[in-house]
């Protein structure tokens, strides 16, 4: 027997969706006959000690995942579960995405106090979102709401919403489901009225490179469509040179047809891309579908570029 140690942070969300992920590999070796067992450690990350500045104003990539890396190439932990949008794009050498398990729900949602959907709020109604992608969109959609920011973890969100600090407040409808607290959504935003953070929904089981029996459990947890689709999205923030607090976001779906689904010829990856100004003067989108996620995360952006997107990153990054 080898005891798997998994790193993760202590908020109610990552203790979750840990607790999740190893329920699910604990099957897997059943099924498959790996002698593991899983231990969670708890890590305090830099993203968890600042809980009271505005994500966008501290900077730097990674906030939530560097602690974590260090206890895993220092083999005090074995593994770790990220939130997909929390994850960098580059891992420090000798670590690894070992699997992409399959995508939760992609959506922002709506959580309001009184039930009342985007539409239906009063002009002039607080919404609660530290992201500059949700703000960018959402006052597109509603330009005379007062969108102010918050944040913590998603429960002290909700506590935040319930106690009248705001009448309405987004969070990813993932965390939510996660949490079994989707009856408090109030309405789902689509696609179309706001796009996701890049790999929303998503998770990323990191291990170390040379770890190979972990490794082999984990492929067999890997999601294709999930990797491939989540490969575009992350593709495309690289290029336009991303991380969470740029109004960047993009979501993509993969078609395959034929009895031969895996094959390349046969699967076709779409992605939506969009670069906003920070009040929602300007939303920029582009689409692109090919077979290449490498190819259709640069396409996108490249149009992206070709539309003024450079410009209003470079003010934002001033
Ligand atoms: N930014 C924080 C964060 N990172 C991951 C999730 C949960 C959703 C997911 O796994 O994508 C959340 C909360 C939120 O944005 O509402």
């Amino acid at each position: 027997m080898r005891t798997i140690i998994v790193g993760s942070r202590q908020s109610a969300l990552a203790l979750t969706q840990t607790g999740q992920v190893i329920d699910d590999l604990q099957r897997l070796c059943a099924e498959h006959g790996f002698p593991f067992t899983f231990e969670v450690k708890k890590i305090v990350t830099k993203g968890d000690r600042i809980l009271d500045v505005t994500l966008s104003k501290v900077g730097g990539k990674g906030l939530f995942v560097k602690e974590i890396e260090q206890a895993m190439l220092e083999r005090e932990i074995d593994m770790a579960v990220h939130s997909m949008k929390d994850m960098p794009s580059e891992l420090p050498e000798g670590l690894i995405n070992g699997a992409v398990p399959r995508r939760a729900d992609p959506r922002d949602c709506l959580i309001s106090r009184g039930g009342l959907k985007l539409a239906d709020l009063p002009s002039g109604a607080r919404v609660g979102t530290s992201s500059l992608r949700r703000s960018s969109q959402l006052a597109a959609l509603r330009p005379d709401l007062v969108i102010e920011p918050v944040r913590g973890n998603i429960d002290s969100r909700l506590r935040k919403l319930e106690s009248g600090e705001y009448d309405a407040i987004v969070l990813a409808a993932a965390g939510l489901a996660r949490m079994g607290w989707q009856d408090r959504v109030t309405a789902y935003l689509t696609p179309g009225e706001c796009l996701p953070a890049v790999g929303q929904g998503a998770l990323g089981i990191e291990c170390r490179v040379e770890d190979d029996e972990l490794r082999r459990l984990l492929s067999l947890y890997n999601d294709e469509e999930t990797a491939l689709t989540v490969a575009a999205e992350r593709r495309f923030l690289g290029v336009l040179n991303g991380g969470c607090q740029v109004p960047i976001g993009a979501f993509a779906t993969l078609e395959s047809s034929g009895e031969d689904s895996g094959a390349e010829a046969s699967r076709s990856i779409t992605l939506t891309g969009m670069v906003g100004t920070p009040g929602g003067a300007v939303i920029l989108k582009e689409s692109c579908t090919g077979t290449d996620p490498v190819q259709v995360g640069e396409e996108t952006a490249r149009r992206l570029i070709a539309k003024g997107a450079e410009k209003i990153l470079a003010e934002l990054r001033g």
